[in-house]
């Protein structure tokens, strides 16, 4: 008997994945992958390419697809529904006076957190449309409809390209809907641009918003983080942790959130909870700085970084290498320090490790001050997780065990599963088998060193 498969894709910042699976059992039976240009905005017909050609030979295989995309990235189009510019990704942080001017027109950060779910960072695409109108007026003038990146690219995997549909998830990071009401804010999106522009459709979580050339149903996708939650299939308690480009810590949650402060997202999920999430800008590409550092790759760095002992010797690397978004520091940098004499490559590596760690470690607690629920499970998914020495050192600076489910792309996973629910009406009970758990002592004093420079870094 030939069995039913569905695809998912999840086109993020590096690159885009796709996922042929089972649409019974979630067995992945095959998968393909291509990169994405490098920079903080890109052309998005770049991930158009990246589509083609991670799909290749998979995509018609499917009998329905969804897209997990990156959150935020402005898509503009114009009255022919051309794109108007490069993209302008959620890692760009030049709309950060753009964030402070809206927050304050918007009435301060509690009435911004109530109207949007969060606080506007330089993330959030309304930062990018007020960026757009007062640094590039033509542009904005023709701009008459913005989508997010999942949007574009499921509208172009439509065969009749005549609905412009999103979800409620990656609605809920544009800072124009309101994830209280569950609905958009057109006044909020109009304030931001200047003028009036389309906002797409958005579809209910097992929707089917369209057929693709080869006819298959296309669901409605959803943000990447979003997706990743439904890949992992998380269950009040477990907090996803991420290691991307971006580092999140994320929960799912019967109700809404509204952090005023800023250091957790009062975002939506994809089955209509609500997904709480801590981002930071510095993830994976810490510990590609700190190879590229020492002339190692990742396995070394790995290696090293276990070589040294908790604290590095008195290295500590605060890695807010391109900027920092939890704590919200656009114009940061990183800061490495307490080298002496005898600092080893294995303690800058080690530090390397420890900074992003303790980085997380925070965005974990921000997530658990602000929701009042503590993580009963966390699971360590994304390109950084690959590493062995974030494995075995998470459990000792998260201070508790952290499970490490199968290798898998748990984005284009959880858009597989959206894709099947569309397809069969059931959203699928698929477990996820083989995690291991990581155990280790708790190394408080590492966490302190870290916070003692993280709050006395010149500058802050
Ligand atoms: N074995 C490894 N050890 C550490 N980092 C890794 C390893 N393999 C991949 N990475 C890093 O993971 C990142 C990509 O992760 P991914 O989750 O795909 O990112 P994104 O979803 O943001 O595109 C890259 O920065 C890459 O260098
Ligand atoms: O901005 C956010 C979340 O609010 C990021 O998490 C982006 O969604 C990009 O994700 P990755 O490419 O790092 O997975």
């Amino acid at each position: 008997m030939s069995r039913t498969l569905v695809a998912g894709i999840d086109s993020s910042t590096q690159s885009t994945k796709v996922l042929l699976v089972d649409a019974d059992t979630g067995e992945v039976v095959d998968e393909g992958r291509a990169k994405h240009p490098d920079g903080t905005e890109v052309d998005p017909r770049a991930w158009l390419d990246a589509l083609e050609s991670a799909g290749a030979g998979l995509l018609e295989e499917a009998a329905a697809v969804a897209v997990g995309g990156q959150q935020h990235g402005l898509v503009a189009l114009d009255e022919n529904d051309d794109v108007v510019r490069d993209a302008l990704l959620w890692n760009d942080t030049r709309s950060a006076s753009s964030a402070e001017a809206l927050i304050e027109e918007i009435g301060g950060p509690e009435a911004c957190a109530q109207a949007t779910g969060s606080l506007l960072v330089p993330s959030i695409t309304s930062t990018k449309l007020r960026w757009v109108r007062d640094n590039e007026p033509e542009n904005a003038a023709r701009i008459k409809r913005v989508l997010l990146p999942h949007d574009y690219l499921t509208w172009h995997l439509r065969s009749d390209r005549t609905r412009f549909t999103t979800d409620r998830g990656d609605a809920s990071g544009t800072g124009y809907y309101s994830t209280v009401d569950d609905a958009w804010d057109p006044a909020l999106a109009e304030a931001a641009l200047g003028h009036a522009f389309e906002l797409p459709e958005v579809a209910a979580p097992d929707a089917v918003v369209g057929e693709t050339a080869w006819g298959a149903k296309i669901a409605p996708g959803t943000g990447d983080n979003m997706a990743a939650a439904l890949g992992l299939n998380l269950k009040p308690g477990d907090v996803s942790l991420s290691i991307g480009t971006s580092g999140v810590a994320a929960m799912v949650s019967p109700t809404p959130t509204t952090d005023a402060s800023g250091l957790v997202a009062g975002f939506a999920d994809a089955t209509g909870r609500y997904l709480p999430l801590a981002c930071t800008l510095n993830a994976a590409r810490v510990l590609d700085f700190g190879a590229r550092m020492l002339g190692v790759d990742h396995d070394r760095l790995a290696q090293l970084a276990l070589e040294s002992v908790p604290g590095a010797n008195g290295v500590t690397l605060l890695p807010y290498l391109d900027g920092e978004r939890t704590p919200n520091r656009p114009d940061a940098t990183g800061t490495l320090t307490g080298f002496t004499s005898s600092t080893s490559q294995a303690d800058i590596a080690r530090a390397c490790v420890e900074g992003l760690l303790c980085s997380l470690a925070d965005a974990v607690a921000n997530l658990e001050e602000s929701t009042g629920t503590s993580a009963e499970r966390i699971f360590l998914i994304g390109g950084g997780a690959k590493s062995a020495a974030v494995r075995e050192l998470a459990p000792a600076i998260l201070g508790r065990d952290v499970v490490v489910p199968p290798e898998r792309e748990y984005v284009a996973l959880g858009a597989a599963r959206q894709a099947a629910w569309a397809l069969t009406g059931r959203r699928p009970e698929w477990e996820i088998a083989g995690a291991k758990v990581y155990s280790a002592e708790a190394t408080p004093a590492v966490l302190e060193q870290y916070r003692a420079l993280r709050d006395n870094t010149a500058g802050w």
